[in-house]
């Protein structure tokens, strides 16, 4: 493997009493798509908030393109566009007003730069025709690859996103895969993916992290722990109850 773009090395996280997570270490490497899988409560979210800098580990390091975050955090998050909870935008305002203002916190982009950009992420996340529509009439999907276009904004190169097809209809679903697909293969970018829909992460995923109760319990290409024609969710609750 070459060098990682992010390197989770021996993470824990302590709230009260508890370790919600310990010792948790993986690697995530450009141009693949890793799905993070755990039941409810396992600590996906706060291991998604430790990454993205909004929390601190109780021990242990994060390192974005071996960065620090805790340390080297402007320069480790400059790396990283993310979803955490769903996007939240002022829905009076039109797409393209929502990437501009977005776009004032990325000081890299200048202001000559900056229309032709949000041009280009709207036509790459398939919004160029509805970039002057206000946002309260997107549906779901369009304000989630809205989401992705804003995650973009910064040129990342490592996507984290929490539940991203929570609520989607099939074909929200299969819009935002297919993006995401693209997004790997022609600019070979790192997603991370958290959800519980995992016919979704299995057709899209190379790689899986699956934790539980906070520990690292299987991780490696998505074809190792799916044998053929085998559905993902099945080998999951194999998994679990092991
Ligand atoms: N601020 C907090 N105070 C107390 N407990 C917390 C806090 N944040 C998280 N937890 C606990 O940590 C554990 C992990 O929570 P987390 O939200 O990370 O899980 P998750 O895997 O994202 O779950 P879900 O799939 O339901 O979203 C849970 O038991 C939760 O109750």
């Amino acid at each position: 493997m070459g060098s990682p773009i992010l390197e989770v090395d021996r993470i824990t996280k302590s709230i009260g009493q508890r370790n919600v997570i310990a010792e948790c270490s993986f690697a995530l490497e450009k141009g693949k798509i890793y799905g993070f899988i755990g039941p409810n409560g396992a600590g996906k979210t706060t291991m998604m908030r430790m990454m993205t800098g909004l929390i601190r580990p109780t021990s242990g390091h994060i390192r974005i393109d071996s960065f620090d975050v805790q340390t080297r955090r402007v320069q480790a998050l400059s790396k990283v566009g993310a979803i955490i909870e769903s996007p939240v935008f002022f829905e009076y305002m039109t797409g393209r007003q929502v990437l501009r203002n977005l776009s004032r916190l990325h000081p890299d982009i200048t202001s000559a730069e900056r229309e032709p950009h949000i041009e280009r992420l709207l036509h790459t996340v398939g919004l160029s025709g509805r970039g002057d529509d206000r946002v309260k009439a997107y549906s779901l999907g369009m304000k989630q690859r809205l989401g992705i276009a804003q995650s973009l904004l910064g040129s990342p190169e490592l996507l984290l996103l929490d539940e991203p097809s929570n609520g989607l209809d099939p074909m929200g679903m299969r819009e935002l895969r297919d993006l995401i697909v693209r997004l790997r293969d022609s600019a070979n970018y790192a997603f991370f993916i958290s959800s519980h829909l995992l016919d979704e992460l299995q057709q899209m995923c190379d790689e899986l992290i699956i934790i539980r109760e906070g520990s690292v319990l299987w991780k490696g290409p998505t074809e190792q722990l799916v044998a053929n024609g085998q559905r993902l969710e099945d080998a999951f609750m194999e998994l679990m109850y092991s």
